[in-house]
């Protein structure tokens, strides 16, 4: 019999096409997402090389992180770095016979959103692309991770990646969550746990009741931010509702194909008695809503908790760096979080754009009113969440409760595009990344869930949302 397997270990035996001596693998590649920003020189490489898409039919091109998500967009992007990167985006998957999504298309979206969305994610398939997100789709028990642009470039000619197998970890959240405790929170206090670094050369398999226990949203919101935990990728054994999910999405298999796929789907979990080469566990019964306070997602704190004292460091390069975080967000040692008032909202990005975060932010708005001194964008991450949402009603909530409802793309996640915070605004953000900068010059992030981001846009200051239910 051979040895038990992780998850891992099977969906990367699977796609060996060539192992070298010393493990450097040759991977298949079943799908490729592609966006603006990272795959201009990769087909520029193509087209010199007198080079084809190998597989148009696995890749997948859309435009997202520089998309104005003001409704006159329809009308040409005015910013013109811009505008160069989204219409070569289209002329290149035109050349190359690759199937593309506008801006003016309604499936457009944040490339991470718009896989599942669209059936592209599957699982056991390896999926790549030029971005470092794309561990999202680990939450359909794919094996997927971000590549860079001249590793784009090799996947387009070649539809296969040379790689190395990474350890493996497995991250297990036991329990249940509590109420307004959510899927954000559990992957902040995973991060606060093993520190940016933690997950470095792995890839982190999340297991446990809690997780089991989350939505398909919810999952990829925990497999997004893999890579704020240093990992590879994150993974999460596909199940019922995994299957629930991807049934009937366009481009999911269909009649005795998707019997099959399901069948095949099943045998995607760890082996009893496989090997992981770190464990961590954590108790989903004693999580809080948690807020970022520093300019690190490890820099976390529960709501109902203060600001930390650098000083109380013993490493000296931690301590200053700890120093210079507090300094750049403009806090005191000290300052309870519920104490801190907001200038922004950003509800929004692949973190946590999705119908089930809307729907969050709704029930949160709903009857209420945004602080005055608050300025509080809503982003859907996809053309069709937008509609989603609309459909539900979602929009009259947020836009009476004085949100502004935008459209889709990566807007305030990262401001590459007009979505940016003013130096010294502080925002609270439901998206992944809160390095200095990140949002805007000087700008000042807090990520926190949907539901903790709406409800410090009503107060104008963070509050704990489990008072609010
Ligand atoms: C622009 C892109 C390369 C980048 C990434 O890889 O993650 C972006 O999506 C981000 O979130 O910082
Ligand atoms: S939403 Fe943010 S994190 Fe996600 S792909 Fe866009 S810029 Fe990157």
């Amino acid at each position: 019999m051979s040895a038990p397997r992780t998850l891992y270990d099977k969906i990367f035996d699977d796609h060996v096409v060539d192992r070298q001596d010393d493990g450097t693998c040759l991977l298949y590649i079943d799908r490729h997402l592609v966006h603006e920003v990272t795959s201009p020189q990769a087909f520029e490489g193509l087209r010199m090389a007198g080079r084809k898409v190998r597989h148009p039919e696995k890749t997948l091109a859309v435009v997202d992180h520089n998309v104005p998500t003001s409704p006159d967009r329809v009308n040409g992007i005015k910013n013109e770095e811009s505008r160069i990167q989204v219409e070569a985006l289209a002329r290149n998957a035109a050349d190359f016979g690759v199937e593309y999504y506008s801006e003016k298309d309604r499936r457009q979206g944040i490339v991470h959103i718009i896989g599942p969305e669209q059936g592209f994610t599957l699982p056991g398939m390896t999926i790549v692309c030029g971005d470092s997100h794309t561990s999202t789709h680990g939450a359909f028990g794919a094996l997927a991770h971000g590549i860079g642009t001249s590793e784009v470039e090799h996947v387009l000619a070649t539809q296969t990646l040379i790689q190395k197998k990474a350890k493996n970890m497995l991250v297990r959240v036991d329990g249940q969550l509590p109420e307004g405790v959510t899927a954000k929170d559990i992957i902040l206090a995973i991060i606060g746990e093993i520190g940016t670094a933690g997950g470095t050369g792995y890839v982190i398999e999340y297991a446990g009741e809690a997780i089991r226990s989350l939505s398909m949203e919810g999952r990829m919101t925990v497999c997004n931010m893999s890579i704020e935990g240093g990992a590879r990728a994150g993974l999460i054994a596909p199940d019922e509702t995994t299957f629930a999910y991807v049934k009937d999405k366009p481009r999911a298999p269909t009649g005795k194909a998707w019997d099959m796929a399901v069948e095949y789907w099943k045998t995607l979990k760890t082996d009893e008695g496989a090997h992981y080469d770190k464990v961590v566990v954590l108790d989903a019964a004693s999580l809080p809503p948690i807020v970022t306070w520093g300019s690190s997602p490890e820099d976390v704190v529960s709501v109902t908790g203060t600001v930390p004292d650098p000083e109380l460091i013993e490493d000296e390069n931690k301590r200053n760096s700890k120093k210079r975080a507090l300094e750049y967000m403009g806090l005191t040692a000290g300052t309870k979080i519920t104490d801190i008032a907001i200038d922004r909202v950003f509800i929004g990005s692949c973190t946590n754009g999705r119908i089930e975060d809307l729907r969050a932010v709704a029930a949160v708005a709903k009857g209420r009113q945004v602080n005055p001194r608050v300025n509080a964008m809503i982003v859907p991450g996809s053309g069709l969440v937008k509609a989603q949402a609309e459909a539900e009603g979602l929009d009259k909530i947020f836009i009476e409760a004085g949100f502004d409802w935008r459209e889709p793309g990566c807007s305030m996640c990262l401001a590459m595009n007009d979505d940016r915070l003013k130096p010294h605004e502080r925002c609270a953000s439901t998206s992944n990344r809160n390095f200095e900068g990140r949002q805007g010059f000087k700008g000042r992030t807090h990520l926190v869930s949907p539901a903790m981001a709406a409800a410090a846009a009503i107060a104008g200051h963070f509050v704990d949302i489990r008072d609010w239910q």
